[in-house]
């Protein structure tokens, strides 16, 4: 078993590939993008790129690139509409808006990690410098009901150990889960008194399942009692775990193998003490998405040096209640922070 922690950055902001092959390969087929090195300018594409962007659906990443497009004034081309670069991979969606990159990843940790192989490379070919990754998700909310943002500074797996483990030719890696804290309080901080939301800051349980892997009852299996359930969702509430997804472990890992910042910021859909269905409308569901690009365009609009009026809150939907005995102490722990 081996266990990195290499968290030297390069200083000049270049991405880094801890592979030698890659330099020494006549062109790197980029396969799940539809892109290559030999088959594309990705210099000329890619050179400008500054934010990824990231989430499960191909439907939410059009709207981000769409609202993101509004947000930052961004013109396409005169004659032209805005175009998903990979639509021949049949895998993974991605569109390009002036230095915005936002992406489908599809669901879990095999999906995403192969997607931040390709997106890290393609940085590196692209030569561009001091990348800012985001996941802008969905997640079950512990303690917390829907329409609550969390943004993670500690990803754990099921067992709440801060690593992604991979088997490799045989033995198993282990890459730490690492995530930068200042740019989760940065954006925290971002968010405002007029949000019909709150913020908070917490540690996240990433699952390599919805069902049992996130101790739901309503899976096609189920092998424990509610009770069982609740001792253990309670347990990692009790450890600061504010939420349940499925992706941050590899995007916290592998982004920080890379040397690359990165955010993950995610909605809650429910609160998993009060059950597993996600049953809100489709209305509110896609209200309660647009939560994180709000925030996550707030920092790219800051970052662009775009001054203006106070940042836009999202389109209105209910004011999020607070529904956990313990959210006090979160908050306590949010503010911490500020
Ligand atoms: O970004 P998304 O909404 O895909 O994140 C969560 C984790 C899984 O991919 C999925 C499960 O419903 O939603
Ligand atoms: O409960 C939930 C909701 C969204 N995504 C998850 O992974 N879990």
């Amino acid at each position: 078993m081996s266990y990195h922690d290499e968290s030297d950055e390069y200083p000049d902001g270049a991405v880094r590939l801890r592979n030698p092959n890659i330099e020494l390969m006549d062109q790197d087929i980029l396969y799940h993008l539809a892109l290559g090195s030999g088959s594309h300018d990705l210099h000329q594409m890619f050179g400008d790129v500054k934010f990824i962007c990231m989430g499960g659906t191909p439907k939410r990443m059009e709207q981000f690139a769409n609202f993101i497009m509004d947000e930052i004034g961004y013109k396409l081309p005169a004659g032209t509409t805005l175009l998903d670069i990979s639509q021949y991979s049949y895998r993974y969606s991605m569109y390009k808006v002036g230095p915005v990159l936002s992406i489908s990843h599809g669901m879990g940790i095999p999906s995403v990690g192969i997607l931040l192989h390709e997106v890290i490379k393609l940085m590196y070919h692209a030569r561009v410098r001091d990348p800012v990754f985001f996941r802008l998700g969905t997640c079950g909310g512990i303690g917390l009901d829907g329409g609550h943002l969390v943004i993670t500074d500690e990803a754990v797996d099921g067992m709440m150990r801060p690593y992604l483990e991979l088997p490799v030719l045989g033995k198993l890696v282990q890459r730490p889960s690492k995530l930068d804290v200042e740019l989760a309080k940065e954006l925290q901080s971002l968010s405002t008194q007029d949000d019909p939301f709150e913020t908070h800051v917490g540690r996240t349980m990433c699952t390599y399942d919805f069902y049992e892997g996130q101790g739901r009852l309503d899976g096609a299996f189920c092998d424990y009692t509610e009770k069982e359930k609740l001792e253990f969702l309670h347990k990692i509430h009790d450890n600061n775990i504010l939420n349940m997804e499925m992706e941050s472990l590899a995007f916290a890992a592998l982004t920080h193998h890379a040397g690359i910042r990165a955010a993950v910021i995610c909605v809650t859909l429910l609160n998993r003490l009060n059950g597993d269905q996600v049953a809100s409308s489709k209305e509110v569901l896609n209200e309660w998405q647009n939560r994180p690009q709000a925030i996550v365009a707030r920092y790219i609009k800051k970052h662009m040096g775009m001054t203006g009026p106070a940042p836009r809150p999202p389109p209105p939907g209910p004011k999020t209640v607070v529904n956990s005995k313990k959210l006090k102490f979160v908050r306590e722990e949010s503010q911490s922070y500020e």
